[in-house]
């Protein structure tokens, strides 16, 4: 039994994609559903911020290399399509995805991100939404995880190197030995508003796989065989 596919037909998706709404400037959400999905299924989420591509090409190359019948998780790839388009880490009015899911400590007004790896302060001004959960990407991934039940959600970020596990389950320990990162309990700083925050509100569990500042280049090398088995990860029973 063969668990890849061949690299000369790792061009293009297998079949099987769906859409679950439109992001704001009219792009296709898209998720790819699991063949093999069952009540043990999770979700993998990447391109919460659209300027986070190395975990969003790696996730992509996975799912091109695993023979799609063994994938028991579902995926979204790119929450945020329109801040890939412009390479933005918001969306197109500027919101920051991750600050506007409609979880109790969601908070009104502007919030911060580090230009890059080398800044130290928090000084480039975003915005959290005019309400919570205002955004169409935010209301469609929520209406798709209240739809789908998945058993967690694995959402990936970079460049701060660490799986965020506040439950340091086995899954957790799993994604940190298997991408060499430190399992940690919180990335250190406040996000409201923010995904997790939004999956603690509804006891989903939620881990944060953050890459480190890392080319798509050589992520897609380095960590293509864990993410290729993350799509078909299963809880030894
Ligand atoms: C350096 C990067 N632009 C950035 O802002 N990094 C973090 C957030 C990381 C993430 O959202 O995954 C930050 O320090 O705020
Ligand atoms: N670097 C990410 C961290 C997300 C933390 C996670 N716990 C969540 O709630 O989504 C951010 O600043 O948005
Ligand atoms: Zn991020």
């Amino acid at each position: 039994m063969s668990f890849t596919r061949p690299r000369t037909e790792r061009g293009a998706f297998p079949p099987g994609t769906e859409h679950y709404g439109r992001s704001l400037l009219g792009a296709p959400l898209i998720w790819f559903p699991a063949p093999q999905a069952d009540r043990h299924s999770g979700l993998i989420i990447a391109g919460t911020h659209g300027d986070e591509n190395s975990s969003i090409v790696t996730l992509s190359c996975a799912l091109r290399t695993l023979a799609p019948e063994q994938r028991r998780h579902h995926v979204v790839l790119t929450v945020n399509p329109d801040g890939c388009q412009l390479g933005l880490r918001s969306n197109a009015r500027g919101v920051d995805l991750n600050r506007n899911f409609p979880a109790a400590n969601w908070r009104a007004g502007e919030t911060v991100y580090r230009w890059n790896s080398a800044a130290q302060d928090r000084d480039v001004v975003l915005l959290t939404g005019e309400k919570p959960g205002s955004e169409p990407e935010t209301q469609a991934l929520c209406q798709l995880i209240h739809k789908l039940h998945p058993a967690w959600v694995v959402s990936f970020h970079d460049p701060l190197a660490c799986i965020e596990d506040p439950a340091h389950s086995p899954l957790g320990s799993w994604l940190a030995d298997a991408f060499s990162l430190p399992l940690v309990t919180s990335v250190g700083y406040e996000t409201p508003g923010s995904f997790g925050s939004w999956c603690a509100d509804l006891s989903l569990h939620c881990i944060t796989a953050e890459f480190p500042p890392i080319s798509s280049d050589e992520a897609s090398e380095k960590y293509l065989n864990a993410m290729t088995w993350l799509l078909r990860w299963e809880h030894q029973r």
